[in-house]
């Protein structure tokens, strides 16, 4: 699958969205790459994880675990997982942090491919390798649909991205006209309490 090919199954499905969003690091932006209306088409979720599980397959051998950073990643990790005949885990956030929870455990040693969705500062990618770490794991790779710092960000794993696209996000004390005095919306889960 081309880089074109990936970014269309995202404007088919309409989560290519334009508007004003929060992103997870705090950074805002005109653009937001909705993972989550993607997977509303399993069919579609399910052409993005073959392609990248097979440029994972590529770069990489013998892996133990496909690990994912909850909540967006989940269902793409499970999905690659499958392609790779892998294990399948998700970290989870706990008092703000990424843990294996529920059971999961890993061996030390483990040969982890941690996939995440979306890379855009690469914080929560960052945030995931070293819970896997933390755990025993060897991070192999980051596997992602999308890296939209078009490989800026510094992720201290090899990343093996479906897709790369350079997205503008700004500061909130340095918005730019088109953003200043229009709402916004945090679609994600960072920080999200009830
Ligand atoms: O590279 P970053 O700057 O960390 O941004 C990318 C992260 O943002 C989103 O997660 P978010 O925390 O919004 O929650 P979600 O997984 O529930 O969507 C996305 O799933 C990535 O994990
Ligand atoms: O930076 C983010 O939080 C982010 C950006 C994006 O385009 N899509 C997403 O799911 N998260
Ligand atoms: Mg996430």
């Amino acid at each position: 699958m081309t880089n074109f090919d990936a970014l269309k199954e995202f404007e088919e499905a309409g989560a290519l969205m334009k508007g004003h969003f929060i992103l997870s690091s705090g950074l805002h932006s005109d653009t937001y790459l909705n993972k989550s209306i993607v997977s509303m088409y399993p069919d579609r979720a399910e052409r993005l994880c073959r392609a990248l599980a097979k440029k994972i397959s590529e770069n990489v051998n013998d892996i133990d675990y496909v690990i994912s950073p909850a909540m967006g990643a989940i269902i793409y990790g499970y999905e690659t997982a499958r392609h790779l005949k892998a294990p399948f885990m998700f970290l989870e956030r706990v008092d703000g942090e990424f843990q294996l929870r529920r059971g999961f455990s890993i061996e030390k040693g483990s040969r982890v491919v941690v996939v995440e969705d979306i890379v855009s500062t690469g914080l929560s990618a960052r945030e995931a390798i070293t819970a896997v770490k933390k755990a025993g794991g060897d991070v192999l790779a980051l596997g992602c649909l999308v890296d939209r710092s078009a490989g800026a960000a510094d992720i201290g794993a090899p990343v093996i991205p479906l897709a790369e696209i350079k997205v503008e996000a700004w500061e909130p004390d340095n918005l730019p006209a088109h953003l200043k005095g229009t709402p916004a919306v945090k679609p994600g889960s960072r920080g999200v309490s009830q």
